[in-house]
């Protein structure tokens, strides 16, 4: 088994979904959580420059969700077709977008922009993409996003919701809800919920 060691700060942010599936494995790693001050004078040693990185036998790799892509098929919680790999990107392609529209509430300087911007997000943009969850659950039938057992997508996707349910009626959902709680209960990624550091994002 090659040695594994993954660089972010210490949030859960672009690098959780990865420090879930190393969970749902029971697979050994590095968390390496480094401090702002730490990041800016390590990045010139990154590649890209980005956080976060996971170096695989000491051989760094970028870009969160390839990374958590690789996780996935390397301990057997990706797509076991190239259908269900299609249907497993699908979900990420969403959580992309969730993403994408929560970067910008969290970067926004400007408070009453900032409002708008979580106003907007929480009654509009957020249900639509989380009714997109709720359709997939109820075409799949299995209490899961992608086949039958617990796998990349419903960690994926679990992770997104956490950063975002504070502003929505997750009873709206009963199908995501439910998956979510499936998440939470598995006995490993439990444990990690309750081991983890406790941050803010
Ligand atoms: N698409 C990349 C984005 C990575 C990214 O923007 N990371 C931030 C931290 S969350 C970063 O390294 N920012 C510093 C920079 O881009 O110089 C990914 O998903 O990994």
């Amino acid at each position: 088994m090659p040695s594994y060691k993954l660089i972010y700060t210490d949030n859960k942010g672009r690098a959780e979904v990865s420090r879930l599936l190393f969970a749902l494995a029971g697979q050994e790693y590095e968390d390496v959580r480094w401090t702002r001050e730490t990041f800016q004078t390590e990045k010139q040693n990154l590649l890209f420059g980005q956080i976060p990185v996971l170096e695989v036998d000491g051989k760094q790799y970028a870009q969160s969700m390839a990374i958590a892509g690789f996780l996935a098929r390397e301990f057997g919680f990706h797509g076991k077709t190239s259908v269900e790999q299609m249907e497993v990107d699908q979900v990420i392609g969403i959580i992309n977008d969730i993403f994408s529209a929560l970067i910008k509430q969290f970067h926004e300087q400007d408070e009453e922009k900032k409002a708008d911007i979580i106003k907007q997000n929480n009654e509009t943009t957020f249900p639509k993409f989380i009714s997109f969850f709720e359709e997939i659950l109820k075409n799949n039938n299995t209490g899961f996003y992608v086949g039958d057992k617990l796998g990349f997508a419903d960690v994926a996707a679990f992770d997104t919701l956490s950063k975002i349910e504070a502003g929505i009626n997750m009873d709206d959902f009963p199908l995501v809800k439910a998956n979510k709680e499936k998440v939470a209960s598995n006995e490993r990624v439990a444990k990690w919920l309750q081991d983890r550091p406790v941050t803010q994002f």
